[in-house]
């Protein structure tokens, strides 16, 4: 096949992979490479997130994951091949009105936020897309709605601390909250339980639990190094290594001892508790 028409082919399916009127498409990345220096960072990525799926990256330290995270968030370009975000395409619209539309919680994120910051503001604040309250001033509805997600994620009784004051578990409860402000359509979290004990990671899985099994939540990608931190509500495993996709599909099929193994490069036994995951050396 010559290039030219390896070019039209590739451009014909991206166009029939999305189907504009589809709805619960959420996200759709078709043949999506993403080169930074020379360096492949993801290669020839194809995946879809449906309304009611929740998704776990999964893959070793380098593998692409937050790359990936950072595309879905309409924060990345691909270099080769189209993502389509809520139905627009990455790059043809204008992002910050995209933006309010996903919920995002990273660690370059929540650094932004300044110390003394009130847990209350740093929530209500994403309502204007901005870290750290200024002179905005804000509808009654949005504090109240900042209250809600407060107390559901078990902050209300911190809602006038500093953040610079809470445990690793308060933060990292009070960015999700921060992430749902908005009402999302998509929420992406990237390693959510990363420097929690094991009473914070057990609180936050549950809770995560909880929100994925919501079939009024949004679309749900978490990013994680670990099998253990996989919710039980979550629906489909996405596994990165080097760039490239090992294996994708529903859970059962694919957190498997095979696939675990080959995504991080040595011999893993995977067994399953109860949708719970554990994994060790062969
Ligand atoms: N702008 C850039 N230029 C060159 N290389 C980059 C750039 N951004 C990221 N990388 C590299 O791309 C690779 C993938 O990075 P990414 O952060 O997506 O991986 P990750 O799977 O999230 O890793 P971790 O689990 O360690 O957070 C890494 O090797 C990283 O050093």
């Amino acid at each position: 096949m010559s290039g030219l028409h390896r070019v039209a082919q590739n451009v014909h399916e991206v166009n029939q992979a999305v189907a504009p009127d589809d709805p619960d498409l959420v996200v759709a990345a078709e043949g999506v490479d993403v080169v930074r220096e020379g360096k492949h960072l993801l290669r020839d990525i194809s995946w879809r997130v449906e309304l009611d799926e929740r998704w776990v990256v999964l893959g070793p330290n380098g593998a692409g994951k937050t790359t990936l995270l950072h595309l879905a968030a309409g924060r990345a370009h691909p270099t080769k091949g189209a993502v389509y975000v809520l139905g627009e395409r990455i790059g043809r619209v204008d992002m910050h009105e995209l933006r309010t539309r996903i919920g995002l919680s990273t660690a370059a994120l929540a650094e932004r936020v300044p110390p003394g910051e009130l847990v209350r503001d740093v929530v209500v604040t994403a309502s204007w897309s901005v870290v750290g309250r200024f002179n905005e001033s804000y509808d009654p509805m949005d504090e109240a709605r900042a209250a809600e997600l407060l107390d559901e994620w078990g902050m209300a009784g911190l809602a006038q601390r500093q953040y610079g004051t809470l445990s690793e578990g308060e933060r990292k409860r009070t960015q999700i909250a921060r992430a749902l402000m908005t009402d999302p359509e998509l929420l992406l979290l990237d390693e959510p339980a990363a420097g929690l004990d094991l009473g914070g990671r057990e609180d936050l899985v549950a809770r995560l639990s909880e929100l994925a099994a919501d079939p009024d939540a949004p679309a749900l990608v978490l990013v994680t190094h670990h099998v253990e931190e996989i919710p039980p509500s979550f629906t489909h495993a996405l596994l990165l290594r080097e760039g490239g996709i090992v294996a994708a599909g529903p859970i059962p099929e694919t957190i498997t001892s095979d696939n675990l193994s080959a995504t991080f490069g040595l011999a893993l036994e995977v067994t399953s508790v109860e949708g719970r995951f554990t994994a060790r050396a062969r």
